[in-house]
């Protein structure tokens, strides 16, 4: 089915998935088609008069469940795709949302659950007249009175007058979750104990089950599941999510286009680098908008622009990570790995595009001594070096789950892919002759990152090898050029060690792109560094690029 199949907005939503990222397209059919089996699939839950009970909470107790909300966890997590559920509310929905729009998460065996409100149309819940489109959602997280944790991601769309579609999705874990439901406040705000309101939806768990074993083709020979392409399609939306606060109400957004949002023109994602100009944006309380005038006009909907817009946020900050073996992994243990997974998750929770190169470290010295003294020669020393760098980048990958894609990316277009798609991309070393060090300034230069942190296992740059010479000293910051002659004369074998190989150094020096070089052996480090711009280790300034002091993702 081609974008536009489904009418207009269907081809609004292709058209804004096409803008912000070109590679989902297929993906987006895919999901349309698969919505549209979903949908049947609920009809026949309805005809068949199989209709569950509607979120029953009562309510009071909503500002109760909002503040066991735990935000510090991405919705795509690892341990909570396993089910995955695409709601589709029969088409007169709109007519009826005056109140919230409430998911429930429903374990078998258990009092219904509601982990959350995705929205609430005003304060009083009446409709507003002549408001035009909105668009509500939510990342909703609590844990249940036994402390298993649940996850419900809704995104609903609708119209004051008569809603076109609304899309809600949850995911949850298959063990725990039985049963998905979107309802309209009315009905929940009555407690109804019964499904009779007609825009209730229930996905039963069979529903999701039967669906999610159902494979689909994306294009030429591969083929995905409901669930990972509607994973995907979850990433692209989701830094929606973190622009609107749950209880956004009228959204200047949602105005006039051309509306004025001061001139503090900053940050804007590689979309909008490469195919917008004019980019407005300001902050109010409750949320960091973007707004962008040519699209404005060409949307043919203002909610599709809104989506579009906060997806191109300012606090899009591209950052490479290299993190070298020695600090990844040690010793191979897993709690390190672990460490560095979730920093990167809050990076990416916080808004950035995350690349990470990894290292070999010590297991990748060892292989290399052991193969040298066997005769190998230096090219052959440095592919068992990039094979351990990859080795180490699949342990990563394995921790930050679905936040990755799933395997080490084997040049710098499919780690930029992968970028665009909201994935992390993850990579280890791609040829001989260079370190990851190299790898991650190509990464860098490739990406137009804005920054580039070296994770390693010395606190930054210094005079002299600080660990042979006692009167190093470490330079809190250099340009490019003096890190390459601090380097220039460090050996560069197969295994060798130095803070930033000399390529990596003249790749920078090339690209200017900002860097950082700290010691990575307490992973935070590297959050404050991204976050605040402090760190202990050594600043790698270009020339020119000293001004940028609203840098760091929290300007602060
Ligand atoms: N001028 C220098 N400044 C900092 N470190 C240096 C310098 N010269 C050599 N080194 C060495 O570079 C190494 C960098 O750490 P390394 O173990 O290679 O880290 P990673 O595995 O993170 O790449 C350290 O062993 C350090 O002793
Ligand atoms: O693109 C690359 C990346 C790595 N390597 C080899 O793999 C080893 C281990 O990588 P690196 O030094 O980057 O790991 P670190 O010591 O930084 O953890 C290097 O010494 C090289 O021999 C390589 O040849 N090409």
């Amino acid at each position: 089915m081609g974008p536009g199949a489904n009418g207009p907005s269907t081809a609004a939503r292709a058209s804004v998935v096409a803008l912000v990222a070109p590679e989902l397209v297929p993906d987006r059919d895919l999901l349309l088609e698969d919505r549209n089996l979903i949908l049947q699939a609920i009809d026949a839950v309805f005809d068949g008069a199989k209709r569950l009970p509607t979120v029953a909470s009562e309510h009071d107790d909503e500002d109760d469940v909002l503040a066991r909300l735990d935000p510090a966890r991405s919705v795509m997590e690892q341990d909570v795709v396993d089910a995955v559920a695409c709601l589709q509310v029969r088409a007169n929905v709109g007519e009826s949302i005056r109140g919230d729009v409430g998911v429930r998460l429903e374990r078998q065996g258990l009092r219904p659950f509601v982990v959350g409100v995705l929205s609430r149309p005003n304060a009083t819940g009446e409709r507003r007249d002549g408001a035009g489109e909105r668009l509500v959602r939510g990342a909703l997280r609590g844990r249940d009175e036994r402390g298993q944790r649940l996850v419900g991601f809704g995104l609903a769309e609708g119209r004051q007058h008569g809603v076109d579609v609304e899309i809600g999705r949850a995911v949850g874990s298959g063990e725990r979750i039985r049963d998905v439901g979107v309802a309209d406040g009315e009905a929940r705000d009555r407690g109804v104990g019964k499904a009779d309101h007609e825009s209730e939806v229930v996905l039963t768990r069979e529903v999701v089950e039967s669906l999610g074993e159902r494979r689909a083709r994306v294009g030429g020979d591969s083929s995905t599941s409901i669930a990972e392409a509607d994973a995907r399609v979850g990433r692209l939306v989701r830094p929606i999510e973190r622009l609107i606060a749950p209880d956004d109400r009228e959204s200047p957004l949602v105005g006039e286009p051309g509306a004025e949002f001061g001139d503090d023109v900053r940050r804007v994602a590689l979309g909008a680098r490469r195919d917008i100009q004019n980019v407005h944006t300001s902050r109010d309380e409750s949320a960091r908008l973007v707004r962008f005038d040519g699209l404005v006009s060409e949307a043919p909907d203002r909610l599709i622009t809104l989506k579009a817009a906060t997806e191109l946020s300012e606090d899009s900050m591209r950052v490479v990570v290299s993190v070298g073996g020695s600090v990844l992994a040690p010793d191979l243990a897993h709690e390190r790995v672990e460490q560095y997974a979730d920093v990167i998750d809050q990076l990416v929770d916080e808004g950035c595009s995350v690349g990470v190169v990894v290292g070999g470290g010590g297991v990748a010295r060892s292989y290399i001594e052991t193969a040298r003294n066997l005769g190998a020669n230096e090219v052959e020393l440095d592919d068992i070096g990039i094979s351990v760098t990859r080795l180490n980048a699949q342990l990563l990958i394995a921790a930050l789950g679905d936040d990755a894609a799933p395997s080490p990316a084997e040049n710098y277009e499919e780690a930029g892919e992968a970028i665009r798609r909201g994935d992390v991309a993850v990579m280890g070393g791609v040829t001989a002759g260079q370190t990851t060090d190299a790898v991650s300034a190509a990464l860098a230069e490739y990406t137009n990152a804005d920054l580039l942190v070296y994770a390693t296992s010395v606190p930054g740059v210094f005079s002299a090898d600080p660990k042979t010479d006692d009167t190093a000293e470490r330079y809190d910051r250099i340009t490019p050029a003096q890190l390459v002659d601090a380097i220039a004369d460090i050996e560069m074998s197969a295994g060798s060690s130095a803070p930033v190989d000399l390529l990596a150094a003249k790749l920078i020096e090339r690209s200017r792109v900002r860097g950082i070089v700290l010691d990575g052996t307490e992973p935070t480090a590297v959050l404050d560094a991204v976050l605040h711009g402090e760190h202990d280790g050594t600043d790698i300034v270009p020339e020119g690029r000293e001004e940028r002091v609203d840098y760091w993702v929290r300007g602060e």
